[in-house]
Formats: C-alpha cells, structure tokens, sequence
C-alpha cells in the first residue's frame, strides 16, 4: 500500500509540459469527448474537475464517457457536458487568451508570438489542462492498470487521451504539439521532430492551421522520420512523400530542415546514410543525444508514432530480429512483411530515447491491436508498440472512440482481470524482505 502511494504521489507533478489541451481550443462539443488519463507505469489514473474529485468509481467512468461504460455502448453525447481534465499539483486557473484565429500566416512578430504562446503555457512546467474549474492530483489513487511495460531503469510517466473523432485528436496533436515546440525553442532554441508514416499524418492538419500556423516558430523546427520506405521519394508509398502532400508543404519550415533519407539505394545503405547523418547533426549540435548504457543516442525531442493492426511501429515489425538492436541507431528491413519489403527504421533504443513519445491512434482498424497493447501481456517483442516506454521522456496516446472501442476501461480498475503490479517493488524488493514481519 505505502509503495503504491509513492507511486501516486508521483503522480501529481506530471511532467508533460503543457500539452495545453484547454477548451479555449476544444468546441463545447469536443469537450464532451476528451478523456484524460495519466499514467505512470502500469498505473493509470482519471481526472475530472467537473466531479470536484480525481478519482473514479466505475459508476463515475461510465457517466464520463460511455466508452468506459461495461458494455461499450454507443456515444450518447449528453453524457458528459462537462468534459474533463488533466491538471498538474497546482490550481489551474482560466487565463486570457489572445484571440489570433484568424490571423494570417506570418503576420504575428516573433517576438509577439512568443509572448503569446508563453501566455498558453502551464504554471511550473506542469501539465495543466482544464476547462476552466480546479483539481489536484497530489493525492490520486490507481484506477487501473496500464499496458505491459518492460522494467528500465527509470519508470516513464503517460497519458491517454480518448476523443470522439480524428477533427478532436488533431486539435489536441496540435496543441500538445506547439507546447512542445515552445518548451524545446525556449530552452535550447530548435524542435526536432520526427514524422511517422501511414495515416497518423493526417491528424497533423490542425497543426498546419491557424492559429498554431501562424504562432509556431517553423523556422525552428527540424523534421525527420521515424522509418522511411526505399522507393523514390516521390512514390506513393514514400512517408516522405506522405507528409509533404499532408503538411509540410502547408507549413514554413525551411527545406534544409527537412531531413528527408536517401532511398535511391537498398535498405543497408540507405540506413546506413540515414544513421551516418543522424550522427553529423549530433556533431553539430542540431540533434541532442543522450546516453544509454554508456552508447549514444539521439534524443529527439518529439517523435510521432502510429501503430499497424499487427502492433508494429516504425519499420519494426513483431518478431523481427531488429526488435531487439540495442547499438545502431538506424536499421534496414529487407522483407518487411507488409509491402514495400525493402525499408529503414529507428531503433527501439533510438526512439525511446526521446523526450517525448506521442501515438495517434485512429480508426476501428486499430481497435484490436489497442486492445493488445493495453490489456494482454506480450513476450518482448512480439508486440512492438508496447517496448516503447521512453528511458527519460514521457509518452502520450492520443487515440479516437473507434480504435478505443475494444478496450475494457472499465474494469482497469478491477484487480482480478487486471492485477496491479507495482514495478517500484521490484526495485525495493532487495530491501524490504527483512521489513514483511515487521509491518
Ligand atoms: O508502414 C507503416 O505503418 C505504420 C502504421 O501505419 P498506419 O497507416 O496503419 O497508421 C506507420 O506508423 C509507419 O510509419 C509506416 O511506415
């Protein structure tokens, strides 16, 4: 019990720096929809300010959002007028908010644009998102189990956030996003962020709209990819490709920051090229590292993940023999199971030593893998989606209804479909035998 309190105490300084999801940017609609969880390993714990409390009864989950109900009911959209939040320890009080929506591109000062971002920012780097009323987390129970992680050394912290439709998650991306791209811009002066393929780029289209179109410093930002497809970039099939067509050519970032891979070869090289780069831009101080077990690594301050309906990320597909690279920042796929065979991926090491983790999850092809992800236990490996657990970052999942509607939120709560298992005991264990008969 007591471990479990530590544990929860933790909870209350959330170390996501102002994801900034507040209703200013959510329609009253929206609001209904968004759910937020906060979890710390394989706890995960509900807020609702609304209630006046933080902590949740099935009963209460099931009047939050019906997906949380037992039996999965459909959306009724009355059920919760009052959406919910995730604070941080402190009062989260309403603050002005410029109102540049109609704003046109380039129209705001640096400067300027700053100053009102600064002004959306969270009070001591805390994660505060509100619609309007107050809550605090310091004394937060469990609600639930969260995932399958694999111990590491330090317990990254994550959150969930559910809403009704891809317009809600990609208004959400783009807030927590452009905090993000603030955060990093102040502190070390660029973002680096890296793209995934597939269908998560378009739930950037927000983030390519005003107003984070014309507050986001573009010419700031680093871009890369997660994994890329050896095709020629202009292929169809390139995540290049992809992303150009869906948002960077919507938004100001400069060519040379755009990092595209060189895939005119095969996969060993192109990887090969890909980590060799990576590597010069660390030299040059434009990509951080970080080091684990005594290797470097780059240490990215966002990358966006999506999932595949057989669990994999990246280019890393279950199974494969790459699952488990721990030196190489970049490796080659030469048959990857889903077409096209020859690709490159960052490493699991790589990605995990990034500041910040983000999945976005759409649709009800996704609903099963979810489901897997978050509520059965995989051999290592087998489910690439559940060994991304950042070393020193946080990770979020930003996931709609319908890739959602599999999970059984309400019984997380339950301890014998989903038992508690408190990792902090592994590493107290050694100490804490001699304590059992005391106690
Ligand atoms: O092949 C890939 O698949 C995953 C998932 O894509 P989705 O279309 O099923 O969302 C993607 O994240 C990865 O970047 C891509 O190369």
């Amino acid at each position: 019990m007591a471990l479990t309190r530590v544990a929860l105490v933790a909870l209350g300084s959330i170390s996501i720096p102002s994801s900034d999801l507040r209703p200013q940017a959510l329609s009253k609609s929206n609001t209904k929809s968004l759910i937020g969880f906060n979890c710390r390993r394989n706890l995960v714990t509900l807020y609702q300010p609304s209630l006046k409390r933080s902590v949740f009864s099935d009963g209460d989950l099931a009047s939050l959002h019906p997906l949380c109900s037992a039996g999965n009911a459909s959306v009724d959209e009355n059920s919760n007028s009052s959406g919910s939040t995730v604070s941080g320890a402190k009062e989260t009080k309403r603050r002005g908010r410029s109102k540049k929506t109609d704003v046109q591109k380039g129209e705001i000062p640096v400067a300027r644009r700053k100053k009102n971002l600064e002004a959306d920012q969270s009070e001591n780097g805390v994660l505060q998102v509100s619609d309007g009323e107050t809550d605090n987390v310091s004394n937060e129970k469990p609600f639930g189990v969260h995932m399958f992680p694999y111990p590491s050394a330090v317990p990254s912290q994550s959150s969930l956030f559910l809403f009704d439709n891809i317009s809600d998650v990609s208004n959400a991306v783009a807030k927590h996003v452009t905090g993000l791209s603030v955060q990093a811009i102040r502190s070390q002066g660029s973002f680096t962020l890296v793209l995934s393929g597939g269908s998560l780029v378009k739930a950037l289209s927000a983030l390519a709209e005003n107003p984070h179109l014309s507050n986001i410093e573009w010419e700031k930002w680093h871009v890369f990819w997660v994994d890329e497809r050896v095709v020629p970039i202009s292929h169809q099939d390139s995540n290049y490709n992809n992303a150009k067509e869906e948002f960077l050519s919507r938004v100001p970032i400069p060519d040379d920051q755009v990092h595209t891979i060189s895939t005119w070869d095969d996969a060993n090289t192109a990887a090969q090229g890909y980590e060799h780069s990576l590597r010069e831009l660390a030299k040059k101080k434009i990509l951080a590292t970080t080091t684990i077990s005594r290797r470097k690594f780059p240490r990215f301050d966002l990358i966006l993940l999506g999932i595949g309906p057989d669990g994999h990320i990246a280019s890393l597909f279950p199974n494969s023999a790459v699952m488990a690279e721990n030196k190489r920042w970049v490796v080659p796929i030469t048959k990857s199971p889903k077409p096209p065979p020859q690709r490159i991926s960052l490493t699991v090491q790589c990605i995990n030593s990034a500041a910040h983790v983000m999945f976005i999850v759409l649709g009800a092809s996704k609903a099963e893998v979810l489901q897997r992800v978050f509520e059965r236990p995989a051999l290592p490996g087998a489910l690439p989606a559940q060994m991304v657990q950042p070393n020193e970052g946080d990770l979020s999942w930003f996931i709609d209804k319908d890739a959602a509607s599999k999970l059984a939120i309400a019984s997380w709560s339950d301890p014998k479909k989903f038992p508690f298992f408190d990792w902090s005991s592994l590493n107290q264990s050694k100490t804490s035998i001699g304590k059992a008969t005391s106690s």
